[in-house]
């Protein structure tokens, strides 16, 4: 496993990791240790943007699945990951390490609306910046969001902090037999149609030649670990690349 060379990631983590053992919600362990892998990272000079979703609490999908209406649903989805990122943005704060939240979604009671240009400001500071309330519109998702920002940021890679080790060629949750790949193209993860990220976020990360990192959050300092070369994860890049 090699050292990750990033300097400015933006890292997506996954609403699902912040229930920690629990079935919904926000663990408060899982989000103090979390945010502590994050602030060492960030001691270390790094440049952080942090995307966060929201299936710990609510997706559109599963909403409209049940006869939401899906724009509401989608707008529901939004909001829970508002509170994620609060979450987030206020233990990295208690921990020590300056942080700013931004939300896609204007919510201005509860944080600023994202602004580019200020998000920049504040990356450059050395804070973390935290992006909740993802694009703002239905019908996207978190990773899409964290593709976006990661364009709009300049982020020189897109980490998608997750519940598996790497992209597979199935969904390893529901194929054992599932092959994990450590390298891959961007074609590749279209072409086979892996359902890792959705499409739209992996055409948009491609555009931008922002490479595309899938690692797990289960272990103690996964993050700091996958950039050191110390833990199991896929790269997507350019065919240039792999
Ligand atoms: N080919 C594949 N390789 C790896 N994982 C896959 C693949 N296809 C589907 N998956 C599934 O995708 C999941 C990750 O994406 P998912 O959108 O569910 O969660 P997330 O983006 O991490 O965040 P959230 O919990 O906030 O929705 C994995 O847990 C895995 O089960
Ligand atoms: O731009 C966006 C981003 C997200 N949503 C909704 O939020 C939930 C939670 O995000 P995940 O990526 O699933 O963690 C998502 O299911 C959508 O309902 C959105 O509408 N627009």
């Amino acid at each position: 496993m090699a050292h990750l060379p990033f300097t400015r990631p933006l890292i997506k983590i996954s609403g699902e990791a912040l229930m920690g053992s629990g079935q919904y919600g926000i663990d408060p362990q899982a989000l103090d240790a979390i945010a502590r892998d994050i602030a060492d990272l960030a001691n270390s000079g790094k440049r952080i943007a942090l995307v966060v979703g929201g299936g710990n609490i609510y997706r559109g999908l599963a909403g409209s699945a049940k006869g939401m209406d899906r724009v509401k649903a989608d707008f529901m989805g939004m909001l829970a990951t508002v509170m994620n990122g609060v979450a987030l943005q206020q233990t990295l704060v208690r921990i020590g390490q300056p942080a700013t939240i931004y939300s896609g979604l204007p919510v201005p009671t509860i944080c600023a609306t994202f602004s580019r240009d200020a998000a920049v400001e504040d990356l450059e500071a050395g804070k973390v910046v935290v992006l909740a309330g993802g694009t703002g519109n239905p019908f996207f998702t978190t990773d899409t969001t964290a593709a976006l920002r990661a364009a709009e940021l300049g982020c020189d890679s897109l980490l998608k902090a997750t519940q598996v080790d790497g992209i597979y060629s199935a969904d390893p949750k529901k194929d054992p037999r599932a092959e994990r790949y450590d390298r891959l193209t961007f074609s590749d993860v279209l072409a086979r149609d892996l359902k890792v990220m959705d499409a739209a976020a992996i055409a948009l990360a491609r555009d931008n030649a922002i490479p595309v990192v899938v690692f797990s959050l289960h272990e103690q300092g996964a993050i700091g670990k996958v950039m050191r070369g110390e833990a199991l994860c896929s790269v997507v890049g350019t065919d240039a690349d792999a």
